[in-house]
């Protein structure tokens, strides 16, 4: 039996792709093991697999020269199975774990060059993240596990006070500031642990599988909740998962990892309607196409004899939104974008996602 993939709807892409990234990451490496940095300069270490490395070297190569760049408020989502490298990349970058070679620059500044005070400013003031094992603390109260964060800081009890307060209720915990972590549900529980990354309002937020061990429905009111929080708040978010269709729910942009290599990176609709690889391919075959593919991926060339005043669309709508105007019309809908005419979509082009006989994957 095949499963289908469930996609909800992907919001706008907020981020401005013009804009200086927030992180930007360059020829990462991360090597477990003995000599692990004579690995990356190595082009012959560098070309075996992850088994053959292990085996002549003993060791791990968990992030094989990665690069990529978040922009500002952008929503990047880090997806791989078992044992991809997701956790070890994301860690790198607020250096939890040391990277072995490579550049990671947040916001202008050398983040591999910090020593340890500036990297203890970093983590209070600018990166905040949210864990599977939502990490409370058992015996403080819900408002006091959101304060935790102001209070290393410094910050008064009055103040920190009011501010987790006024996190909790972004949330949707106003009433339970009182309660102790074991006193709500998982979900609830991983409320106040958003609620903690929020309040010390970080520029990034990072999350590291944060919903896995929730059950499904609770798993996605929690993913609505990060949408919501995103369009409330607009913060930057990188987020770890290994869950296709919650990666296509939330991130602007998908980077898939496999055996510390990065396979793809690019939007929802690129990685359906252009697999880098069958591996890839192989990933995105049960999502339902019309669901994410755009009429940028559909679209034919207008050819002489085609009538061309019917309605217009975007190239960014999705297909699903846009199947009730083709086939409504009588006439193909022209696909335009700045006042050019880009291609036109009729009755055929629609049916053919449903069919699956659209190009890529
Ligand atoms: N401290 C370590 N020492 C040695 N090898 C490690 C260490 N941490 C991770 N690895 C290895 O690095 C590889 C990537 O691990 P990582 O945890 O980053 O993957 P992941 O994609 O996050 O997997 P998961 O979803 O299971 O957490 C794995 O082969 C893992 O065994």
């Amino acid at each position: 039996m095949t499963t289908q993939t469930e996609v909800p709807q992907r919001r706008g892409t907020p981020q401005d792709s013009g804009s200086t990234p927030v992180i930007s990451v360059r020829r990462l490496w991360k090597v477990f093991g003995p000599k692990a940095d004579q690995v990356p300069d190595s082009e012959e270490l560098c070309g075996l697999t992850r088994r053959e490395l292990m085996d002549r070297t003993g060791c791990t190569a968990a992030v094989r020269d990665v690069h990529f760049d978040v922009s500002p408020g952008e929503v990047f989502v880090v997806m791989g199975l078992s044992g991809s490298g997701k956790s070890t990349l994301v860690r790198c970058l607020t250096r939890l774990i040391e990277p072995t070679a490579g550049e990671i620059v947040f916001e202008g500044e050398d983040i591999r060059k910090a020593d340890a005070a500036r990297l203890r400013e970093l983590r209070r003031r600018k990166f905040s993240m949210v864990f599977q094992h939502f990490g409370l603390l058992p015996h403080r109260r819900v408002v006091d596990n959101v304060a935790f964060g102001l209070e290393i800081r410094g910050m008064g009890r009055t103040d920190r006070v009011k501010r987790a307060q006024e996190v909790v209720e972004l949330v949707g915990l106003a009433g339970y500031e009182n309660s102790y972590p074991d006193q709500l549900s998982g979900g609830m529980q991983q409320r106040v642990g958003l609620a903690r990354a929020l309040a010390g309002d970080p520029d990034v937020l990072f999350f590291d599988e944060p919903f896995s061990a929730l059950d499904p429905l609770i798993r996605r009111d929690m993913q609505n909740e990060v949408i919501r929080l995103h369009h409330e708040v607009g913060k930057t978010m990188v987020f770890i998962t290994h869950d296709l269709s919650e990666a296509l729910k939330l991130g602007d942009r998908i980077l898939i990892m496999r055996d510390g290599k990065m396979v793809q990176c690019g939007t929802g609709d690129e990685l359906v309607g252009a697999p880098a690889d069958d591996y890839v391919r192989e990933f995105v075959k049960d999502v339902p196409r019309g669901d994410v593919l755009t009429l940028r991926w559909i679209m034919r060339p207008a050819e002489d004899g085609d009538e061309l005043d019917g309605p217009e669309l975007g190239p960014d709508v999705v297909v699903k939104e846009a199947t009730r105007v083709v086939l409504s019309a009588d006439k193909p809908v022209k696909v335009v974008e700045n006042g050019e005419l880009l291609g036109i979509v009729g009755d055929e082009e629609i049916l053919g996602v449903v069919a699956g006989r659209e190009g890529g994957a």
